[in-house]
């Protein structure tokens, strides 16, 4: 099917018509019979690619499936997703990847791309099979073990040598254990005693950080940094870029909205991995991210069954979900954010680190036709209930974001049309 989407203001700048072939490729001129978007006073965006998705299938299907995850990449405009590997079993052989992958492509709403995990089980061990996912169908090019560190130095230099004979990335969950063990749940700070939680302290986060640099320079590989989360990190990151070291980083959108006083209500909704900090980190990651230091916005997507966030705080699961309303906390929390670089943070740098080719793209003829078409400056209130999640841990719900995605079109389909599923 045919596309012409006219009107549209191309990265907020000149509005064009844009042209999709029957192949689903951009093309110079109109195809005959082809449908029309009436895109009028919306933006056109490479389709966004999400570095940090957790789709949990296989394993656990009551909290999310790849088919409902898929249909929330895209009504968050997303075109790409990079599926997290602590799914059960674990994203550590080539079968699983490539049965990751085949769901993907069954569903056809996002090009789901399966993240391999780092270490076998996630156990932070023995290393998982990492040449035989990268030949895989799957085509895996990023490593992790998220929501674990990998924090053996050594197992962590075997990765990134092993993974930069195929120009592969490790993507690091960045969190010491001995200095955050499990049960760390809140930014350490004054307010963490007062609550009575157990403290998570920036410190865990930065020495990984400071340590992963290192290893990539000493390797000559390539490390990715998870969800940064503290302006110590932002300096680490900024030091290793200055001299070229090979790293990049992801910040989430709640990372850049939300600060640690939510917790005042002990509301699970809000406890998640790094946990929010204060507005002095927010500060600090919002300028990083305009300035470069930080690559791309991910939005560690993480759902999470009832049953398992519905807890005393301390017990419940960590996680938020964040893939629907992605574009919108990021203009919330940057609203001067010029479209084109809401476009480098959100397409075409994670498009670049993941090794997407088919991804992010400019909106030029010969492109595949993956795009995201915004109203800049609605206001949407947030309805956890009107999401396609399966699961309902929307930190987000009730407030108000600026920007809707009307249109989102993968591979000249369109996957949603007037903000819903078509
Ligand atoms: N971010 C989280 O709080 N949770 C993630 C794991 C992770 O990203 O570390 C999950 O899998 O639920
Ligand atoms: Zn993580
Ligand atoms: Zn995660």
């Amino acid at each position: 099917m045919s596309l012409v989407i006219k009107g549209a203001s191309l990265l907020g700048q000149q509005t064009r018509d844009l042209y999709v072939d029957d192949a689903g490729v951009l093309v110079d001129e109109a195809p005959s019979g082809a449908e029309t978007i009436d895109a009028d006073g919306l933006v056109a965006l490479p389709g966004l690619v999400d570095l940090h998705t957790h789709l949990r299938e296989p394993g656990r299907e009551d909290a999310e499936t790849i088919l409902t995850g898929s249909q929330a990449a895209a009504l968050g405009g997303y075109t790409a997703v990079l599926a997290m590997a602590n799914t059960s079993p674990v994203t550590d052989t080539a079968e699983a990847a490539t049965r990751v992958w085949e769901l993907g492509r069954e569903a056809g709403l996002v090009h789901v791309q399966p993240v391999g995990a780092v270490t076998r089980g996630l156990a932070g061990e023995e290393l998982a099979e990492l040449g035989l996912m990268h030949r895989s169908r799957a085509a895996v090019n990023v490593f992790s073990d998220d929501g674990k560190c990998v924090h053996d130095a050594r197992v962590m230099r075997r990765a990134l040598e092993y993974v930069k004979a195929f120009g592969g990335v490790v993507s690091q969950h960045s969190q010491d254990p001995a200095l955050a063990g499990p049960a760390a749940c809140c930014h350490e700070g004054e307010l963490s005693g007062r609550l009575g939680l157990p403290g998570w302290p920036g410190i865990a986060e930065e020495v990984i950080v400071a340590r992963d640099v290192m290893l990539a320079r000493h390797t000559g590989s390539r490390v990715h940094v998870a969800h940064v989360s503290t302006a110590g990190s932002v300096e680490v990151l900024r030091w290793a870029k200055a001299r070229g070291i090979e790293v990049t980083a992801e910040v989430t959108p709640h990372h850049l909205l939300l600060t640690t006083d939510l917790l005042t209500g002990y509301d699970p909704t809000y406890k998640v991995n790094p946990p929010l900090r204060p507005q002095e980190d927010v500060d600090a990651l919002r300028e990083a991210l305009t300035d470069g230091t930080i690559d791309a916005v991910a939005t560690d997507h993480a759902p999470h069954a009832r049953h398992d966030k519905e807890h005393a705080f301390v017990d419940a699961a960590f996680g938020m979900l964040g893939i629907e309303t992605a574009l919108g906390v990021v203009r919330t929390a940057l609203p001067d954010l010029s479209w084109s670089d809401v476009a480098r943070v959100m397409s075409t740098t994670p498009a670049r680190i993941a090794g997407l080719a088919e991804q992010g793209r400019p909106l030029e003829p010969g492109s595949p036709a993956h795009v995201v078409l915004v109203d800049p400056d609605t206001a949407v209130t947030v309805d956890r209930d009107a999401s396609a999640s399966l699961s309902r841990n929307n930190p987000w719900h009730g407030r108000s974001l600026t920007s809707r995605v009307v249109h989102t079109v993968y591979g000249g389909r369109v996957t949603v049309r007037d903000g819903a599923l078509a």
